[in-house]
């Protein structure tokens, strides 16, 4: 059977803190967090006479299926680098232990962990909400997530990743404060703190959509992941970006595709990063106006991009003087 989301308590990650005295490895015990209910404060905008395309609040959060919280301890080493962005480094979760013992394979797919920067701890916390929004959607249209976890870091511990691999626009402003107009409590106080080591633990995807013309039937299953978001009064339209598409794991272990539960469809592909999602009471109609323009505009892109490399080749080749 396949491991519960929540059925982690506990990991220690190895391969991610350093003693800054000895330079050694150390490894640490991060504890499960859960992200309180009011995280992220719906927007609701008003309705106007005429407006059908606004609803009179946001969808609830339908309930969620799991069973309750496990106990397991899961161990892990941070092994490839994946990729990173501007609120998180994401390695391949290697050597992997559930309960001491290597995990049952048709059980636990293959992990990444996604760490935040030291100064986005708000963003991975917002992140960790909308997978627990979007429950229903995980295996689906977005990763499964093994939960949220976090542990203090002592005054002698450092993170090499941070330097390592440092934010391509580097900015200590936690832009996800900014989204709604009231700021969680919690987040205000994690904007203040760069001792913490954050980690989400999600299933493991397969590689981005790649530039170039892609066909109808792929960019109607990327539309559909956008359309069941829509179905759960969330928007993360600002960040349709083919770095944010990523296929259905499909290397062993894994764990089977889901059918969504408003499209009921499987996908080929998965939605990934919610930091910049919003909540908002848009009618289906309105989510679909949206976000076409979004999807439609990433594809244009996304086919540019091909042609542009492809010039970009030839380009390169005349100058080489080859004929
Ligand atoms: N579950 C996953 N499986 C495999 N690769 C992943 C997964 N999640 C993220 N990645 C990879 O890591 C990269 C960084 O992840 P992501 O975009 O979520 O980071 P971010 O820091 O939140 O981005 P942003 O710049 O939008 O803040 C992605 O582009 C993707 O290549």
């Amino acid at each position: 059977m396949a491991l519960a989301q929540n059925a982690i308590r506990s990991i220690t990650l190895e391969g991610v803190v350093q003693d800054s005295a000895t330079g050694g490895s150390v490894p640490v015990t991060l504890h499960r967090k859960n992200a309180p209910l009011d995280l992220v404060a719906p927007h609701h905008i008003l309705r106007r006479p005429m407006a059908p395309v606004l609803l009179e609040s946001t969808p609830e959060r339908p309930p969620s299926r799991l069973p309750p919280p496990g106990t397991s301890h899961l161990r892990c080493h941070a092994g490839e680098f994946i990729g990173d962005g501007q609120s998180s480094i994401v390695f391949a979760a290697d050597k992997v232990e559930l309960d001491g013992a290597p995990p049952d394979a048709r059980s636990v797919p293959r992990l990444v962990v996604k760490i935040a920067r030291s100064n986005r701890l708000a963003a991975l916390a917002r992140d960790a909400w909308f997978y627990d929004e979007m429950e229903c959607l995980q295996g689906s249209s977005i990763a499964r997530c093994y939960g949220w976890f976090e542990a203090e870091l002592t005054s002698d511990q450092v993170v090499p990743a941070w330097s390592d691999h440092p934010a391509e626009n580097p900015d200590d402003h936690d832009h996800v404060l900014d989204i709604d107009e009231t700021i969680h409590p919690d987040q205000l106080q994690r904007t203040a703190r760069r001792d913490v080591l954050s980690i989400l633990v999600l299933e493991r995807l397969g590689d981005k959509l790649q530039p170039g013309r892609h066909p109808k039937s792929l960019r109607k299953d990327v539309m559909d992941l956008y359309k069941d978001a829509s179905h759960l009064g969330i928007a993360i339209d600002e960040d349709v970006r083919r770095h944010n598409i990523l296929g259905a794991p499909h290397q062993e272990p894994c764990l089977p595709s889901l059918t969504s539960p408003f499209t009921n469809r499987t996908h080929a592909w998965r939605v990934v990063d919610f930091e910049f999602g919003v909540k908002i009471n848009y009618s289906i109609g309105q989510f679909k106006v949206s976000y076409e323009g979004h999807v439609n505009r990433m594809f244009r892109d996304t086919q540019e991009e091909g042609a542009g490399s492809v010039m970009h080749i030839y380009a390169d080749s005349d100058e080489s003087g080859s004929d």
